[in-house]
């Protein structure tokens, strides 16, 4: 542990005890982890499914745990009052925050996000000239440019829904710990940025916990002091698991208290040697959302992806809409509108796991009817002449027919190529010198230009693994 986390984590311990929990049973610690800021690693040996710590409800950082300490707290959900709590409490500088209910906890969160391609994102809009964060926008590749602006859209709609809040609610600053007015809200871009750091925390931080009467209310999750130290692993056999709660059992929260404990168990299959590092599976994500949403990927090598032991997945929109683009106007249009009649309209991807590397189903029910279509002389079909490409939807055959293989299956190899020898071109371009010059001013920017590379190679195996999947004839 470095120094500085050292009395913040003796300062979180002293404060978890006086909510109750068992420190005597305690058996992990924060370190320092190259490349991934902090990580959990084990104290002593932890065998499987050991109870590694149990953390009470009330020093859990939730919507019920903070709803008794605002004014109308129903009027937000739960990442808009989270995130405004943690924003009227951020610790300034290297100070600890003064927050009286979570104070130890909230100053040992991350202090900044500025490696977050969200942070780069805002600081670029915030910009007047360009900066390092320009460039590495510049160099994702489309698809992960256009996710990251969804996620800005959501951050932005969280902000408004705070900000009016605040207007209709000036009471719920007088706790802060910073002299806030509301008017500022909409106004200060260092109060939006402040924001920004608070969201982040809620949206790489958070995990499931059933608060709610309702398994699918959104709100049903929690900060969680201690296990929001454990960082990724896309392999679920070393991940630790949440001990399920009476709430998972019995199908609802408590009643009486804010919700239930947390407690976190040991990997079920293996022994935690002491000093060994202790994950958690934040979900079977692809890089691109793991990139966008927590700003880190899963490292791979050619050879895993070869093997179809990475979980590796690309996003195949911008040449399929290429390829809906070339028909002529009604055949495209009516294509467009069939499959988004269907449900099948967008979404498509190659994968390279589990093998052979192989094209989502969404995007071979796509070029089946393109195929389809393409074969006829006229630019729309009947509902009769579509009805073989509609018994392969149902399960009632296994394909349209023969040629419809054969034709679909080129379309395959002509998007594949496609993507890899534009892909090879941006990778000499995009990540060339300039970025890498530019990327050294920060102490995060070379990492995170060698995961720009990544997610552009990621492209190349992929799409070179589906097309050799094609030319030896696998089945998918
Ligand atoms: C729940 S926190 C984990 C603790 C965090 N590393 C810290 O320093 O506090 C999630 C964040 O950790 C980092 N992270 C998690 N898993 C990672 C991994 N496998 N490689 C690199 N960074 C990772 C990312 O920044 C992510 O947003």
């Amino acid at each position: 542990m470095a120094s500085v986390t050292d009395s913040r984590w003796g300062a979180l311990l002293a404060w978890l005890g006086q909510h109750g929990m068992d420190l005597g049973e305690l058996c992990v610690e924060p370190r320092e982890r190259p490349g991934a800021g902090y990580g959990l690693f084990a104290s002593k040996d932890c065998p499987p499914s050991r109870k590694l710590f149990t953390i009470p409800d009330s020093a859990l950082l939730n919507w019920k745990t903070l709803s008794a300490h605002y004014p109308s707290p129903k009027d937000l959900n739960a990442t808009c009052l989270i995130s405004l709590h943690l924003l009227l409490h951020r610790p300034q500088g290297a100070k600890e925050s003064s927050d009286p209910l979570f104070g130890p906890y909230i100053s040992i969160l991350p202090r900044d996000f500025d490696s977050h391609p969200l942070a780069w994102l805002a600081r670029s809009k915030l910009a007047s000239e360009e900066t390092t964060e320009h460039y590495l926008l510049g160099a994702l590749p489309r698809d992960v440019g256009e996710a990251l602006n969804a996620l800005w859209n959501r951050f932005v709609m969280d902000w408004k829904k705070v900000c009016q809040y605040v207007r209709h609610h000036p009471a719920s600053l007088t706790r802060a710990s910073l002299p806030l007015e509301s008017e500022n809200f909409t106004t200060s871009d260092q109060l939006l940025l402040d924001f920004l750091w608070a969201w982040l925390n809620v949206n790489t931080r958070c995990i499931f916990h059933r608060l709610h009467a309702s398994i699918s209310n959104p709100d049903n999750f929690t900060l969680c002091p201690i296990l929001d130290f454990a960082n990724h692993t896309p392999d679920l056999s070393m991940s630790m698991q949440p001990m399920p709660t009476s709430a998972d059992i019995w199908g609802s929260p408590p009643r009486s208290r804010g919700g239930d404990d947390f407690t976190l168990m040991a990997p079920r299959e293996i022994t935690t040697r002491a000093g060994e590092e202790l994950y958690l599976t934040y979900g079977a994500h692809s890089n691109t959302t793991l990139l966008i949403e927590y700003g880190f990927i899963n490292i791979f090598t050619p050879d895993l992806v070869a093997a179809g032991t990475f979980r590796g997945e690309v996003n195949v929109q911008d040449a399929m809409a290429a390829l809906f683009d070339s028909g002529g106007r009604d055949r495209d249009t009516w294509l467009k509108s069939t499959l988004e009649d269907e449900g099948y309209w967008g979404d498509w991807t190659l994968h390279a796991s589990p093998p052979p590397a192989h094209p989502s189903f969404r995007l071979i029910t796509a070029l089946r009817l393109h195929s389809l279509v393409a074969s006829t002389s006229e630019p729309t079909m009947t509902w009769e002449t579509l009805q073989p490409w509609r018994a392969v939807l149902l399960g009632e055959t296994e394909i349209v027919s023969e040629e419809n293989e054969g034709s679909w299956r080129k379309a395959l190899l002509r998007i594949c190529e496609t993507i890899r020898t534009d892909a090879e071109k941006q990778l000499a371009s995009v990540c060339g010198s300039r970025l890498v010059e530019e990327s050294k001013s920060k102490d995060w920017g070379p990492w995170m230009v060698e995961n720009i590379r990544l997610l552009w190679l990621e492209r190349i195996y992929v799409s070179g693994a589906v097309i050799r999947s094609v030319e030896t004839g696998a089945q998918f």
